[in-house]
């Protein structure tokens, strides 16, 4: 099932959570809706789920306006970031809960119920723990369970509410990818809100970057990591140097940018190469920290007044071995250039 959402608003009072969001999710896509603490990702989620309601716009499920329709009525399925489970009822049970309170005519029969609720646990992977209760099983295999549940229905949308959010990383990391097989497998039109960078630009098929209740960008993991629209989308997703109010002449042919005025770019840490001889458009500067960490090699080099910060494969670092305090040049291979300097700022 598509969704398509119109220029839906949302105030709290004065305050303006979603201000004219325009969205198309095709069907069988999984979506991250990514932003920071309070942009306004789980107010939308939760109007597309139809927890909310909105001010103005529309949500069209399938080219239908879905804007006034129950929560119920609209077939979708929830996992949340605190498990959702039933502390009463085992693993079976509590996956097999929405097949049995439906209404008597759709309901199926117990083996029915029983079959569905099998391959469910299979395909979470978790039928081994079909007679646990929520108590006895970690963090991950709750929210495995918790989809299981969710996905017993027969949802056509699923969204997912930061569900791997109070996970430690490693489980994380594991489930995610999990979740993206998973996903493969179905093709379930799926919303996944996430603060999480990383999580998103692994997870989902398009990535939609909200701030401050608005958009910032649509695209896939590598259009919005490698093509960022915006300045804040640049500093968002990922590290980055920014230097202001000055374009260096020939950075500014790297980024094909030759219009006078204030401006700033903004480099990735990985996208600056070291030499340790002057070339064209190379800066000088001191070596003030090396860091090795796991598979890189992170330096942080003085120029002028200004602190930045570089990131070498470690054979770069065997080739070159650099040292505190060492002279060498430093220049871009990319660099990014963004005219406004107002609302950069996260
Ligand atoms: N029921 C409400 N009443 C008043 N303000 C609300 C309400 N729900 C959300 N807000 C405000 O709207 C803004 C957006 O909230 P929302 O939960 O959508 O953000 P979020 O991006 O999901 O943030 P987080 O990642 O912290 O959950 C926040 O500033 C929040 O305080």
């Amino acid at each position: 099932m598509s969704i398509d959402i119109q220029h839906i608003s949302k105030q709290f009072g004065s305050f303006v959570a979603l201000d004219n969001i325009n969205l198309s999710l095709p069907t069988g896509e999984l979506t991250a809706l990514l932003g920071p603490s309070g942009c306004g990702k789980t107010t939308l989620l939760r109007i597309i789920a139809g927890m909310e309601s909105a001010d103005k716009g529309q949500v069209l499920f399938s080219g239908n306006d879905a804007t006034h329709l129950h929560t119920r009525d609209r077939n979708v399925g929830f996992v949340f970031q605190h498990y959702a489970l039933f502390r009463h009822m085992t693993v079976f049970e509590n996956v097999a809960f929405g097949l049995r309170v439906k209404p008597k005519s759709e309901r199926p029969s117990e083996s029915q119920i029983k079959k569905k609720v099998s391959q469910l646990l299979d395909l979470v992977q978790l039928g081994w723990l079909a007679d646990r209760y929520p108590s006895q099983l970690s963090g991950g295999q709750r929210q495995r369970i918790a989809l299981a549940r969710a996905l017993a229905v027969e949802p056509k949308v699923l969204l997912l509410d930061e569900p791997f959010g109070a996970l430690d990383t490693k489980v994380r990391k594991e489930l995610r990818r999990w979740l993206r097989h998973l996903h493969d497998e179905m093709h379930i039109t799926s919303v996944f809100v996430t603060h999480d960078q990383e999580e998103a630009l692994e997870v989902a098929d398009k990535v939609v970057v909200l701030n401050k209740g608005k958009i910032e960008q649509i695209g896939t993991p590598d259009e919005v990591y490698s093509q960022p629209a915006t300045p804040f989308v640049y500093q968002f997703l990922g590290n980055v140097n920014v230097f202001r109010s000055r374009v260096h002449g020939s950075w500014a042919d790297i980024a094909n940018h030759h219009e006078e005025g204030d401006s700033i770019a903004f480099i990735r840490p990985h996208d600056i190469e070291i030499q340790r001889e002057a070339s064209l458009g190379a800066l000088q500067a001191t070596v003030k920290f090396v860091h090795p960490i796991g598979p890189v090699v992170r330096v942080e080099i003085a120029h002028q007044s200004e602190t930045i910060d570089v990131e070498l494969s470690r054979e770069r670092q065997t080739i070159l071995n650099l040292r505190h305090g060492e002279q060498i040049w430093f220049k871009p291979r990319q660099v990014q250039v963004f005219d406004s300097v107002e609302d950069f700022v996260i």
